[in-house]
Parts: structure tokens; sequence; C-alpha cells
């Protein structure tokens, strides 16, 4: 069941799930979702020297992210082609019994501005503001200012709540982000690895 706008605000006010500041619960709460706006921290890709990026290297995944934050009356502009990491201004708490989407608005997707590359997906017990994959399709750069609303997140309860929520174990690696955050896929390998075993 997907929760509505009054669902929201009564877990919101039961305090299991924290979505944190709304400022304005008239604009940031919609029919069956929330909207959240955009930070002011931005990560960029560097164009890179190396032949390709390995995944599971950490010293390569890092080395050409750089990070912009954008002062106040100040847009970050992307340009065409674009692909860099923004993030929420909000911070969330899930319950263990709940999962979260973070959908773009069609507002911003009719300017061809594309919030997520991937599905978007906010784990049962998942803390921490969102990391934001925003690129830009279109022809015509477009300003992004801090502030405005990017994104929507909506809620689905689960039949019953996770047993191992987000958190729980030593793979969730992205528990508690402060601002947007690079892939860590590196630490798969630390964490048991997704390796195929090898066929004797
Ligand atoms: O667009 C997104 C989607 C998810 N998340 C956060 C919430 C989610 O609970 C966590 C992990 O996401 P996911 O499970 O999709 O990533 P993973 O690469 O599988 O990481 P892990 O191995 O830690 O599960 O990252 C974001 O910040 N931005």
């Amino acid at each position: 069941m997907i929760l509505s706008d009054a669902d929201i605000l009564d877990r919101l006010e039961a305090g299991d799930l924290v979505v944190e500041p709304l400022d304005d619960l008239e604009l940031q709460i919609q029919p069956a979702s929330v909207d959240l706006r955009l930070g002011r921290e931005f990560l960029e890709f560097q164009r890179t020297n190396i032949p390709c990026i390995h995944p599971n290297s950490e010293r390569e995944v890092d080395e050409y992210v750089t990070e912009t934050v954008v002062e106040d009356g100040d847009d970050f502009i992307l340009h065409p082609g674009d692909f860099v990491l923004g993030t929420t201004h909000e911070r969330v708490e899930i319950p263990p019994d709940l999962i979260a989407h973070v959908e773009g608005r069609s507002s911003l997707g009719r300017l061809a501005v594309v919030v997520h590359a991937t599905a978007g997906l906010c784990d049962p017990g998942y803390r921490g503001q969102i990391t934001l994959e925003l690129s830009n399709l279109g022809t015509a750069p477009v300003a992004l200012t801090p502030g405005m609303r990017i994104s929507q997140l909506t809620f689905t309860e689960l039949k019953t709540p996770a047993d191992r929520p987000y958190g729980s174990d030593r793979g969730s690696k992205y528990q508690d982000q402060d601002g947007p955050q690079a892939s860590r896929i590196q630490s798969d390998d630390e964490f048991g690895g997704d390796q195929l075993e090898r066929e004797e």
C-alpha cells in the first residue's frame, strides 16, 4: 500500500518516519508523496586519463570526483550531458515497515533534467540525506538552485517489517550519509564480495 498525504502526516507525527526539516508542509506534502529540496553540495566527475574506472579500486573512484559548494544566491549550472551527484536538503529516517522511492519531478523532467539514473530506492531502516544522480539530457544548460524542490519521495508499506533493516548489517555503506556520497562499491569486497564462485 502506498501512503497518502494523511498517512504520511500520521507517520511523521508518530515520529518513526522522519523527513527534516519540513519548512512548508503545504508545499512539500503532496497527495501521496513528500517533495524534497536540493542541497548546496555537488560532486562533479572530472575527465580522467585512466582508461576506465574499476569499481573496486578506491583510488580511482575517489580521485576523479571534486566537490562544489554553492554559495547563497548562486546556482549550480548543469550542462548538457553532465552527470553530477547532488543531495537532498532533508535527511530522512525510514522505519523498518516502509520502503521509500525517490522520483524526479515532472516539471524538471520536462526541462530534460533527470534526477535519478537508478531506481532510487531507500531501504527500510535507512537514515541520512539522499544522494541524487543528476543529469541533463537536453541541449540547453539548466540552473539548479539550492532549496528548489527537486525530487519526491513516495512510501510503500511492507507486508511485515524488515527482519534486517538497512544499517543492521555490515554492508550498509551509505547509512547516515551527510551530503552527496560517491560510489562505495569498492567496499563490497570487504563485506564478502559480489564475485561468482570459481567453477572447478
Ligand atoms: O538514489 C538513491 C538511492 C538510495 N540512496 C540511499 C538509500 C538506500 O537505502 C542506500 C543504499 O541504496 P542501494 O541499496 O540501492 O545501494 P547499494 O549500492 O546496493 O548499497 P548497499 O550495498 O549498501 O545496499 O542509499 C540514495 O542516497 N540515493
